[in-house]
C-alpha cells in the first residue's frame, strides 16, 4: 500500500508514487531512470551537432541547475557554462507574468555557440525573455535545451531545439523544480493530483 508523505516532515526519498508539498497532493510523474535516460540521449545529439566546435550551455538558475549538470556530463565534446538567474514565480504556482534578471551571464558570448539549458518551458515569458537578451550579447548561434515543455501554456512563438519530455499544463515539482524552494532535491518529477 502506497503511503503520501509530506515533504516538509520527511527527508527526500525516490520513487515515491504520491507526495505531498505545502498541503497539495502531487503524484510521481517521470521517474529518475527515464529522465536520465532521456538526458543522455540529448547529451548524445548535442556532441553529434557541435562536434569540432565548443559550445557554451547558459544555464537559467535556479530550476535548471540539476538538467545542467547532468546533462554536461553527457556530453563528450568540449563545452564551457555559465549562469544566468531569472525569477517570475515567487512562491506561486503561475507566472507573475514578469521576468526580473538576478543574475547576469558573466562570460563574453560574443561569437559563441550558445545553448540556453532550461528545467522548463511553460508561458514562454522567461525563455522569451532570455532570447530578447542575448540578442544584445551577439552570439554567432543560439539553441535552446529544455528538461520540460508545456505546450498547451506556451504563447510566444518559440523554437525549442531539444526537449526533453512534453507535459500536460499541469505544476511539477523535483528535479530542480520548485514549489515555494522546496522539492527540488527531488530525483523524480511530480505532478499535481486533481483528484
Ligand atoms: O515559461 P515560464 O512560464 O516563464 O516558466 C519557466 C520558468 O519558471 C521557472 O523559473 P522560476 O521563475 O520559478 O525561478 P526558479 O528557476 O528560481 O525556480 C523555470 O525554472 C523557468 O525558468
Ligand atoms: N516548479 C515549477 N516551476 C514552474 N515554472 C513554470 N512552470 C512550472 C511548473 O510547472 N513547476
Amino acid at each position: 500500500m502506497s503511503t503520501t508523505r509530506d515533504l516538509t516532515e520527511a527527508p527526500a526519498q525516490t520513487h515515491e508514487q504520491t507526495i505531498t508539498c505545502r498541503g497539495e497532493r502531487f503524484r510521481l510523474y517521470l521517474d529518475s531512470d527515464r529522465i536520465q535516460k532521456r538526458i543522455a540521449e540529448i547529451g548524445r545529439q548535442i556532441s553529434n551537432e557541435y562536434e569540432g566546435k565548443t559550445p557554451i550551455l547558459i544555464s537559467v538558475l535556479n530550476g535548471a541547475f540539476m538538467f545542467t549538470a547532468d546533462l554536461m556530463r553527457t556530453i563528450d565534446i568540449d563545452c564551457e557554462v555559465d549562469f544566468i538567474k531569472l525569477s517570475s514565480y515567487g512562491d506561486e504556482k503561475v507566472s507573475s507574468g514578469q521576468v526580473h534578471e538576478l543574475k547576469s551571464v558573466d562570460a563574453n558570448l560574443e561569437g559563441r555557440d550558445v545553448i540556453v539549458i532550461e528545467d522548463i518551458v511553460d508561458t514562454g515569458l522567461s525563455m522569451q525573455f532570455m532570447m530578447n537578451r542575448l540578442a544584445d550579447y551577439n552570439p554567432k548561434s543560439v539553441r535552446v535545451a529544455s528538461l520540460l515543455h508545456k505546450p498547451a501554456s506556451t504563447e510566444p512563438d518559440l523554437t525549442l531545439d531539444y526537449v526533453g519530455f512534453e507535459i500536460p499544463d499541469l505544476f511539477v515539482i523535483g528535479y530542480g523544480l520548485d514549489y515555494g524552494q522546496i522539492a527540488r532535491n527531488l530525483p523524480d518529477i511530480y505532478i499535481l493530483d486533481e483528484k
